[in-house]
């Protein structure tokens, strides 16, 4: 059950989230995450994880504050307080509801059963999801596993599960978790066991009063501990007749992290491989996202997406959007396969993560606003290209600490002033503009 505090912070976030303050993405990303812990004195403490996301709230502390002190009917002031400095102040009280808020499910309600494409390759998936939501008390298969590669649905299935259930069978406990998730909980409960009590038993409690236990990547369920404290969970949840389903992105029997008896559990109910869809599935696939947007796009770059990109739909989605993405650049009459060949084409490589220089730089520049390296060292003034090169001459002074000139002779021979502007112009944007700001943020953390 929601606390009072979380379901404060819970309406004042709705509101901010309907007023369209902040770009979806980065409203998801970094203020979603955020936590509400204390109201004391006229203040209230928030919990942050990054400092992207108090960057970004501290920007907005005042439209933060007047719908807080709204909601809560009392004006406070607002104190924004990392993460990890907010779990040694926090009384035990405070650990239980954090723990009840990580087994809180949040289903992203984009991956529903009907946004679900099925085609050979993902029907027999589909169809044991469904039907596991429609079953008695004691599930036919249990465990159910999904196996496959990854970027093939198997979360977005996971999703429908818990969507389709809290719309048809609200009276169902549902516990959705990322295994690294139940890794880090328990971690947590352990850590602070000695100064509360014994915290895991109350995780596993909760566990244990679910219907449904979806759990998402199970190879990444690595620490030996947490693989404990599941086989117990696991075996307890079946024989309460409570429906387990699991996904991995290799065969259940090359789960070599994991222990053999948990592995041997899991192939006793019913192992399902997804594999990567077909042509018209791929098509279909993209269709369904492009969704009244049919008209941007030329039925021939479908195909060549769909025919190119299908092993991967998180890598088929992301071909889209680039594309999309491009022709907010460049506006061309329609996306047609002259401009997706050209553009995908130049795609830049992925950067290993070695030695840091202007080329690096340049790369990781480029490959973030989907541009290429002759974008940014040429001459357009498009403001997406402009702010571009903006970063890569901001970035190489602070992290090389390269003098103007080099700069300017590595990015397309210009001189000292125009690169000395451009640094001051990406100072400037940093104060003053989020998404370049948080542009900078994410390019800098991909380098290091
Ligand atoms: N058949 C499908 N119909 C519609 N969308 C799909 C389909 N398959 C995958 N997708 C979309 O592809 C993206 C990646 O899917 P998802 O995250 O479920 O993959 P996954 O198999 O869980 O990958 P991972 O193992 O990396 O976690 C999501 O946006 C999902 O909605």
């Amino acid at each position: 059950m929601a606390t009072t505090l979380e379901m404060l912070w819970d309406s004042v976030l709705k509101k901010i989230h309907e007023a369209q303050y902040f770009d979806e993405q980065d409203f998801q990303v970094w203020i979603q995450k955020t936590t509400l812990f204390k109201i004391e004195n006229d203040s209230a403490y928030v919990a942050y994880r990054s400092s992207i996301t108090k960057a970004i709230m501290e920007r907005q502390l005042a439209l933060f504050e007047a719908t807080l002190s709204e909601e809560w009917g009392n004006p406070v002031s607002l104190i924004l307080i990392e993460q990890k400095e907010m779990e040694q102040m926090m009384p035990e009280v405070v650990v239980e509801q954090r723990t009840n808020t990580l087994l809180e499910n949040k289903f992203n309600p984009n991956y529903t059963f009907e946004n679900f494409i099925e085609g050979s390759s993902n029907k027999e998936a589909y169809a044991a999801c469904f039907a596991s939501c429609n079953q008695g008390s004691h599930p036919m298969f249990n465990p159910l596993m999904l196996f496959g590669n990854s970027g093939l649905g198997k979360t977005h299935l996971l999703h429908a599960v818990g969507n389709y259930l809290h719309a048809e069978r609200p009276e169902a406990k549902v516990i959705y978790m990322y295994s690294g998730d139940f890794v880090s909980i328990l971690i947590e409960a352990m850590k602070t066991k000695n100064i509360h009590g014994n915290t895991v038993d109350k995780v596993k409690e909760q566990l244990l009063d679910c219907d449904y236990f979806l759990i998402d990547d199970i190879q990444n369920l690595q620490h030996n501990s947490s693989q404990e404290v599941f086989f117990t969970v696991y075996n307890k949840l079946i024989e309460k007749g409570s429906q387990i389903i699991i996904t991995s992105d290799i065969h259940p029997k090359e789960l070599s992290n994991l222990q053999s008896r948990l592995i041997s559990r899991f192939t006793s109910g019913l192992a399902i491989n997804i594999s990567k869809p077909g042509f018209e599935t791929s098509k279909a696939i993209l269709k369904k996202k492009l969704d009244g947007r049919e008209d941007l796009v030329t039925d021939e770059v479908l195909d060549y997406l769909a025919m190119s990109y299908s092993s991967d739909v998180r890598d088929l989605e992301g071909k889209l959007n680039r594309l999309i993405f491009q022709s907010t650049l460049f506006n061309p009459d329609v996306i047609d396969l002259k401009f997706a060949t050209e553009h995908l084409g130049k795609e830049p490589i992925v950067e290993q993560k070695n030695e840091l220089t202007m080329k690096t730089i340049k790369r990781s520049v480029s490959q973030f606003y989907g541009l290429s390296i002759s974008d940014l060292e040429g001459k357009s003034r498009l403001k997406a290209i402009m702010n571009a090169r903006h970063i890569c001459v901001y970035l190489s002074r602070e992290l090389l600490h390269l003098p103007y000139m080099t700069i300017g002779k590595k990015l397309g021979k210009r001189d000292h002033k125009t690169i000395q502007s451009s640094y001051n112009r990406a100072k400037d944007l940093m104060q003053k503009d989020q998404a370049f700001e948080i542009a900078v943020h994410k390019i800098k953390e991909k380098l290091l």
